[in-house]
């Protein structure tokens, strides 16, 4: 695979800061290697790459999503503003935007993004409803400090949750969105209809899609050359892009193509969500503890940790026990062994894929941001801060490489924002609500 990190500037920036490392991978240890320092590599050299215009075709700027005669500031056009939490399984998020919109039949503006974050997540108070919405709260605050109050009663305040509470039984993810339903209503903003609610996993996909060829420009552009998504989430997957060929449409399941309108245009998308192919629902599929809920004192064991190593880690409010093989095997090629076991057979892929590009953003852009160390065959050098890091970016190669089934030569681009807005379906999201609503176009 081919990799770019995509790094982030300001929303007026006139070209793309879109610094391209490619190289080649030989053999997995070596990529792994590669692949990860590479990433850190980037991030020390920000500054430079910084000055690299490696895709100089590619427009980031916001202002070059509207032809240049429409990207004067006219100080008479009123912001609208859109607030959207994302309860996903780590974290909780608050998205605050402000758009402008100067003529009716072209793409809303994005001025803003104002973003603040909580950890844990709404499921890990999968027993403490009141307690977990609380965490909601002071989020609302940041939100009423970034809007200005004459527009409070205007702004839409809407929460999608994602994987971590899909899997919870229903009974305790209702508890938790009725709790927060309360507490938006407490709130001067807007609450619309079904405005908390458990999101569909096809649509996690499309907004995803939506925000990042937003951001790039591509929804605005004639041609159209949209990038397709890579979400790594920690419960849940998505991949999603715009089939070009014939073929991708007849050999995927009905439920893989999705018709989807937004700006006045109809996008036949191909997408889908896997359920438990998460980052941190792999770990507990690789240590053999899915769905075994919390069992006393058994100690779920991987080669892809430290052979020495006992500690508990906690997902969706429960703890496990987990630790090296002892005397046992350790390294990359055992891990990766164990690690394919979890995607083998369980994704679909088409032809199509291996020519696209891609934008690969959350847990893909972490651990690889995180990595700073050659990992798997020196493990006895892990501290406890980050003892699953061989076994993830282990799972994250199994899943491109064996899974999805990309090439060497597939570009995939790393971001974790675009024009300093966070890539992601948060976006995609608001621009719905506010067409619902009918603020935007
Ligand atoms: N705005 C956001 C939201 C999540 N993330 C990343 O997404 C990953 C976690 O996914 P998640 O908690 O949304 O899990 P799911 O509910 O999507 O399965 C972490 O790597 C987060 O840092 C992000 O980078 N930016
Ligand atoms: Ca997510």
């Amino acid at each position: 695979m081919h990799l770019s990190s995509v790094k982030d500037k300001t929303a007026t920036a006139h070209r793309a800061d879109i610094a391209a490392l490619n190289y080649k991978m030989d053999s997995e240890p070596s990529f792994l290697r590669t692949l990860f320092s590479l990433i850190l590599v980037s991030s020390l050299l920000d500054s430079v790459l910084s000055e690299v215009d490696a895709c100089p075709d590619t427009k980031t700027g916001l202002e070059s999503l509207l032809p240049s005669t429409m990207s004067i500031q006219n100080a008479s056009i009123e912001s609208v503003y859109g607030i959207m939490f994302d309860a996903g399984s780590t974290g909780t998020r608050i998205h605050i935007y402000s758009f402008t919109q100067k003529y009716s039949d072209q793409l809303p503006e994005l001025e803003r993004e104002i973003f603040e974050s909580v950890k844990p997540g709404l499921s890990a108070y999968a027993d403490l409803p009141e307690q977990g919405a609380e965490t909601i709260r002071g989020l609302l605050e940041v939100a009423k400090n970034a809007v200005p109050s004459s527009h409070w009663r205007k702004t839409p305040v809407v929460l999608k949750a994602t994987a971590g509470l899909r899997l919870l039984p229903e009974k305790k993810a209702l508890a938790l969105l009725s709790e927060v339903k309360d507490i938006l209503e407490e709130s001067p903003f807007l609450v619309p209809d079904n405005s908390v609610s458990i999101m569909n996993g096809t649509y996690e996909g499309i907004l995803a899609w939506i925000t990042v060829n937003f951001l790039t420009g591509q929804l605005y552009s004639q041609s159209k050359q949209t990038v397709g998504i890579l979400d790594l989430g920690g419960a849940s997957t998505q991949i999603t892009f715009l089939p070009q060929s014939e073929e991708t449409l007849e050999q995927s399941p009905l439920d893989f193509i999705t018709s989807f309108k937004m700006f006045h245009t109809t996008y036949k998308l191909y997408t889908h969500s896997y359920l438990g192919l998460g980052l941190k629902a792999a770990r507990l599929a690789t240590l053999g503890a899915l769905g075994t809920g919390a069992v006393d004192k058994q100690v779920f064991r991987s080669s892809c940790l430290p052979r020495n190593m006992e500690s508990m880690w906690q997902f969706g409010g429960v703890s496990y026990r987990y630790g090296g093989i002892e005397n046992g095997e350790s390294g990359f090629k055992s891990c990766y062994a164990e690690v394919l076991r979890v995607v083998a057979g369980k994704l679909h892929r088409v032809d199509e894929m291996k020519e696209s590009t891609f934008y690969a953003f959350s847990y893909y852009y972490d651990r690889a941001a995180d990595t700073n160390l050659i990992v798997c065959d020196h493990m006895e050098g892990f501290t406890s801060s980050s003892p699953f890091l061989c076994m993830d970016l282990s799972y994250i190669t199994a899943l491109l490489k064996e899974g999805f089934g990309f090439k060497m030569t597939t570009p995939l681009q790393l971001t974790k924002k675009v024009n300093n807005v966070e890539t992601g379906w948060s976006l995609g999201a608001t621009f719905l609500v506010l067409q619902s609503l009918r603020i935007s176009n």
